[in-house]
């Protein structure tokens, strides 16, 4: 559903003047970012620069020193997001099985039982989900738990989602796997998305676009469109388009990283 005074035409996302410091040390001055509605975004940067700081901003469990974040022109707090973590060992409830995990964030919105039970029926669907949703998540495996914390943020349909390295404690099978069912759902919903990601074959791949830092002050040192077509699978990373964008993402950050 849209939200009210929402304009299509409109970014999605405007962050305007941000600015933020730890313990003295300037990471954000004035900084400035639109991101357009259902665009899958790649953050990928030196290390520190702030990129997990940035997306917690916009995500609003991060407080920002000044400036403003506006979705669909409104604060954050108005909005339904999604936030994946890298650490799925931390974040999956253990006391709760995995449909329950999943279920969780139903809790804190107005839905009938009826409307819960049939979001959960789609998104189980959408996934494929063939794992028993009944055990807990110390017995399912690493793959397993992140699948439950995906689904658990996509759960409430967010018009947002946050990806804060979710593949990189995984293995490259359940990465592949993971990475293919979410495309699918994000393709399918339309939900503008920002991704984290330390590996920059993945950043690109699953990219509309990557956004790339400088060091800190973090400024936008560039951002680079990715076209290829969808489903993006292991088959794309050798396409001369995504040689392309990675190759021109790699001369930016080494130029960054040299500076
Ligand atoms: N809560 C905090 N308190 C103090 N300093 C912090 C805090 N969070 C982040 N920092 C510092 O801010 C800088 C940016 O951190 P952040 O994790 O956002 O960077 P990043 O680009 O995501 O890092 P990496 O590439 O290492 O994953 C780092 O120097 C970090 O130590």
């Amino acid at each position: 559903m849209m939200a009210p005074g929402h304009c299509e035409a409109s970014p999605h996302v405007i962050v305007r003047n941000l600015s933020k410091s730890f313990h003295g040390i300037e990471l954000y001055r004035d900084f400035n970012l639109t991101i357009e509605r259902g665009q899958f975004v790649s953050v990928f940067g030196p290390n520190g620069c702030g990129k997990s700081t940035l997306i917690n901003m916009i995500a609003g469990i991060l407080p920002m020193d000044a400036g403003s974040v506006l979705l669909d022109g409104r604060p954050i707090r108005e909005s339904v997001i999604g936030y994946v973590f890298q650490n799925y060992r931390e974040a999956v409830f253990p006391w709760l099985r995995a449909i329950d995990n999943i279920r969780y964030p139903l809790k804190f919105l107005d839905l009938s039982r009826g409307e819960r039970d049939a979001r959960v029926e789609r998104l189980l669907a959408s996934f494929d989900v063939r794992i028993d949703l009944a055990r807990y998540p110390y017995e399912l495996s690493g793959g397993q738990q992140q699948l439950i914390s995906i689904m658990r943020a996509l759960v409430v349909e967010p018009s947002i989602l946050f990806l804060d390295e979710p593949f990189s404690a995984l293995d490259y099978e359940t990465t592949l796997f993971l990475r293919d069912r979410l495309q699918r759902v994000l393709g399918e919903r339309r939900v503008t998305t920002l991704l984290v990601s330390h590996d920059l074959d993945e950043a690109v791949s699953m990219a509309d676009e990557v956004l790339l830092l400088t060091k800190r002050p973090t400024r936008v040192a560039g951002r680079l469109p990715f076209r290829a077509p969808r489903p993006r699978t292991a088959a794309t990373t050798i396409a001369p388009e995504f040689i392309q964008v990675k190759s021109e993402s790699l001369r930016i950050f080494q130029e960054e990283v040299r500076r």
